[in-house]
């Protein structure tokens, strides 16, 4: 036989000499690296112990009472368990990484390290004294509890075993068992240990009737082996091992093993503080805008947000200053080639308010930042019982732990804090226009946070609470006043008028869907205004419309007749007699499209356009109450403020009354907050629960009372009315209205000619009831001159040439047939019509008073 082909002969019996045995022992070449990688981590372990053998310079004595860890031989179970092990000094975290959870270092100090790291200080309260078995850091996703546990390891110098669920998951039945064992056994090997088990609640959860057999046994003997931790050894020396649990669903652990876990601490979201940290480290070197770039702002909008959610938003907005630059070098001559990182520009506070498809909801040249504050934490005591302490389960993650972790640092509850680390904590760090502390105002509800932003139609049912019951409907927080934890106050809310929770929710529901960075609700439409007019100052001069609203018109008179504020009456239709008017005393623009009730179409861009070029200071306000934020978003397309009367559309069912203010402007956000709280008109808690609830439907109503509106305004068309109605072609300015918004409304005007006419119409109708407002479930028929805009005075109403014959009709979600049979009875029944065989037709309508006009 050649050389070679013994050679060939060997190498070929070596491979079936391992192939068979693969197929003998298909884990053993598993097994012999776990038992490798495990030898390689124990032995870390044990250098580090015998390099701080001695150091007893703290106080401690880590490597008292351990076994001689070079003497430790291990099963294959425990082999696998060990690739868990983490050494206390490979552990990059300690406490003093850690801000805001003094007291709970505190207790986790006096009841898991002492004890751990000095039992024979302990040894004389025998069992009273030892380290409780099991303990449990439960709360919220992403808020550091992985890190508050590695930093208990690393302060106590035990063993960190990391245990994974995975880990005792295994195929052979009977296994799962064995690894079971293998865990304790190895954590007596390595005392002092820690067996950390994160979402303790997948592992142990509630056992349940049906559960696999295998399941139930991993359960039962994880439960007896650790109730044998409680026993000393011979010579009566406690075992020194800690079971220590994280969760987010503490209601899912099984009561067995919550009993085992007797003292529990909520680590809740991060409150302000954190959140500056947490930003400030995330950010880290990220190049930031200097003007317009306010982190505090970014600290107290992410209110609610868990340490992960926040760093997600900052990725986000990190991209958008890359993204915008990519574009422009790629619309440019020079394309990609001339690429150069330092011309990106920093990152500003608009980047984390991108809206679908990335485009930025901010307008270029205005500043977008915006002041708020924080939402209520929900963590419950250490005392309370699981039941009240139940997180919402969000899905979200809990966040794995890296160098960025370190920003992930959690809050004590309120009632836990010591009033001095309340104090270093304090929630308000803002102050409002009379340097007093500013209390909670809303804040958006959604800074991007990483997720999806969906159609309008399922944002407007999409609310995103962090409840700690997990409740689908926000709580009606029916009280005036909060208890605070100090003199110093420390809650986040103290009185409902400055704040209150349900309100909050509304306010960043609505500054979501109105494409705000801010919004606020008050009493009514008109208490809006008022919020918006306060910004004025005597000498300020208003323009706005001919055709307006009585009520807003009322209140411009006041201001004049009263504030010396200058109102300028014009028709907004027509931008170039706005444009004559700008000057630099102009301190706002206040326009309405449709206009109420001449249903007019004002060009909100042109407008703001012109207004902002001839005056930067100058406010376009805009009262979108005719088309709610489902058809129109001005804040979208150039206006400064947008409010609507929440009466309306906005709830839907005239049982409240209601008003939103929603802006992009920090500055102008905090001044109209300020006359909220200074005034008191904030919405009440129970108004502010009815319009949540209204909101949610907007969409599918709207639909319908459109739909309707468009059969009743082709209805009066074709028989001859002439029709005030954006949804028709005829209307004058049917482009520019749908240049700008998504539908024409529901509500619509027509003329009679005749006065006496019309009020026979309006009074022989029997569905449509007569009433001032619209945007209700129920439609309305109304005479806005002898109603919603009798607060004109005739004289006025003359001038601004008002038909004082004009029926407004305000359309519902009702049957459009019905609509249009009673509408039909009406007109006959009033001789609006001549009936004829072929059906009926309008008498003669005056036709200059009719047509629309541009
Ligand atoms: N009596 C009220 C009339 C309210 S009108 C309500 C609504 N804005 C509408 O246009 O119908 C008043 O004096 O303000």
């Amino acid at each position: 036989m050649s050389e070679q082909k013994r050679l060939k002969e060997l190498v070929t019996g070596l491979v079936v000499a391992v192939g068979v045995s693969k197929l003998v022992d298909p884990d053993r070449e598993k097994n012999e690296q776990a038992r490798l990688k495990a030898q390689a981590n124990l032995q870390r372990i044990r250098r580090k112990r015998v390099e701080g053998e001695g150091d007893g310079g703290d106080g401690t004595d880590a490597s008292r009472h351990t076994n001689r860890l070079e003497d430790l031989v291990l099963n294959e179970y425990e082999n696998q368990v060990a690739l868990e092990v983490v050494a206390p000094e490979d552990i990059p975290v300690g406490f003093d990484a850690i801000g805001g959870l003094e007291d709970i270092i505190e207790e986790l100090k006096e009841s898991i390290i002492y004890p751990l790291t000095m039992p024979h200080l302990y040894r004389h309260g025998g069992a009273l004294l030892a380290a409780p078995s099991g303990v449990l850091l439960y709360g919220p996703p992403g808020c550091g509890k992985t890190m508050l546990a590695k930093a208990v390891a690393h302060e106590s110098g035990a063993s960190f075993i990391n245990l994974h669920i995975s880990t005792l998951t295994e195929k052979w039945y009977g296994d799962s068992n064995k690894l079971v064992r293998a865990v304790f056994s190895l954590a007596k090997k390595l005392q002092p240990a820690i067996i950390f088990i994160d979402e303790i609640d997948a592992v142990l959860g509630t056992r349940r009737s049906g559960e696999h057999e295998a399941s139930g046994m991993v359960k039962a003997e994880f439960m007896t082996l650790w109730d044998g931790l409680t026993s000393t050894n011979a010579a009566g020396v406690p075992n020194r091992i800690v079971v220590l649990g994280a969760t987010n669903r503490i209601n899912d652990i099984d009561e067995a093993i919550l009993r085992r876990m007797p003292k529990k601490f909520p680590v809740p979201l991060p409150g302000i503080g954190q959140r500056q940290r947490i930003l400030q480290l995330v950010l880290g070197d990220t190049k930031r805008d200097p003007e317009r770039f306010d982190l505090d702002y970014i600290a107290r909008v992410t209110s609610g947000m868990s340490g992960s959610d926040i760093k997600e938003a900052c990725r986000d907005a990190a991209m958008v200053p890359m993204r915008e630059y990519i574009r422009q070098q790629r619309a440019s001559a020079g394309g990609m080639s001339q690429v150069n990182p330092d011309h990106v520009r920093g990152i500003r506070t608009e980047d984390f308010f991108g809206r679908r498809g990335g485009r930025v909801l901010a307008a270029e040249t205005r500043s977008r930042q915006t002041s708020t504050a924080n939402a209520q934490s929900n963590a419950p005591s250490n005392e309370q019982s699981n039941e009240q302490s139940k997180d919402s389960s969000d899905g979200y993650e809990d966040v794995e732990e890296d160098e960025d972790d370190k920003a992930f640092v959690p809050m004590a509850a309120p009632n836990r804090m010591s009033p001095a680390s309340q104090a270093a904590n304090k929630v308000f760090t803002r102050v409002d226009l009379d340097g007093h502390a500013l209390p909670p105002s809303p804040a958006p509800s959604s800074p991007l946070s990483g997720r999806k932003r969906y159609a309008l139609a399922t944002e407007l049912v999409y609310t995103e609470s962090k409840d700690q019951y997990g409740s689908s409907s926000i709580p009606i927080y029916q009280s005036a006043t909060f208890k605070q934890t100090s003199s110093n106050g420390g809650n986040e809310y103290d009185y409902t008028r400055s704040g209150n929770p349900t309100r909050t929710h509304l306010e960043r529901h609505l500054a979501k869907i109105m494409n705000a960075t801010r919004a606020l609700a008050v009493g009514s439409g008109m208490g809006a205004l008022d919020v918006i007019t306060r910004l004025l100052k005597p000498g300020d001069e208003v323009i706005t419309g001919d055709d307006l609203y009585g009520g807003t018109n009322r209140l411009l008179t006041y201001l004049k007749n009263n504030q010396g504020v200058v109102v300028h009456h014009v028709d907004t239709t027509n931008a170039d007699s706005v444009n004559a008017l700008i000057s630099d005393k102009t301190a706002m623009v206040l326009l309405e499209t449709p206009t109420n009730p001449l249903i007019k179409i004002v060009d909100i861009p042109s407008i703001a356009r012109a207004t902002h070029e001839a005056n930067s200071k100058a406010l376009v306000v805009v009262d979108n109450t005719m088309l709610s934020p489902m058809l129109l978003n001005p804040l979208d397309i150039g206006a400064d403020i947008v409010y609507e009367s929440g009466t309306k559309y906005l709830s839907g069912h005239h049982d409240i009354m209601a008003g939103v203010i929603a802006c992009n402007d920090s500055e102008i956000g905090d001044k109209m907050y300020f006359t909220i709280n200074a005034t008191g008109c904030g919405l009440s808690p129970n108004d502010s629960f009815l319009l949540m609830r209204g909101v949610k439907t907007l969409a599918i109503r709207m639909e319908k009372q459109q739909a309707n509106a468009q059969r009743i305004a082709e209805f009066l068309e074709s028989h001859g009315f002439r029709v005030r109605y954006p949804g028709l072609k005829s209307h004058p300015q049917y482009d520019l209205h749908w240049s700008m918004a998504r539908g024409a409304g529901a509500v619509l005007s027509f003329e009679t000619g005749d006065v006496t006419l019309s009020e026979r119409i309006v009074e022989a109708a029997r569905l449509w009831a007569i009433s001032v407002s619209f945007g209700c479930v129920n439609s309305l028929i109304s005479m806005p001159c002898r109603m919603s805009h009798a607060s004109i005075d005739a004289k006025t109403r003359e001038e601004r040439q008002m038909p004082e014959d004009i029926i407004r009709l305000c359309v519902g979600i009702e049957d459009a047939d019905d609509l249009i049979e009673d509408l039909s009875r009406a007109l006959v029944q009033a001789g609006a019509v001549t009936v004829t065989l072929d059906g009926f037709h309008a008498n003669d309508v005056d036709a200059e008073a009719a047509t629309p006009s541009a």
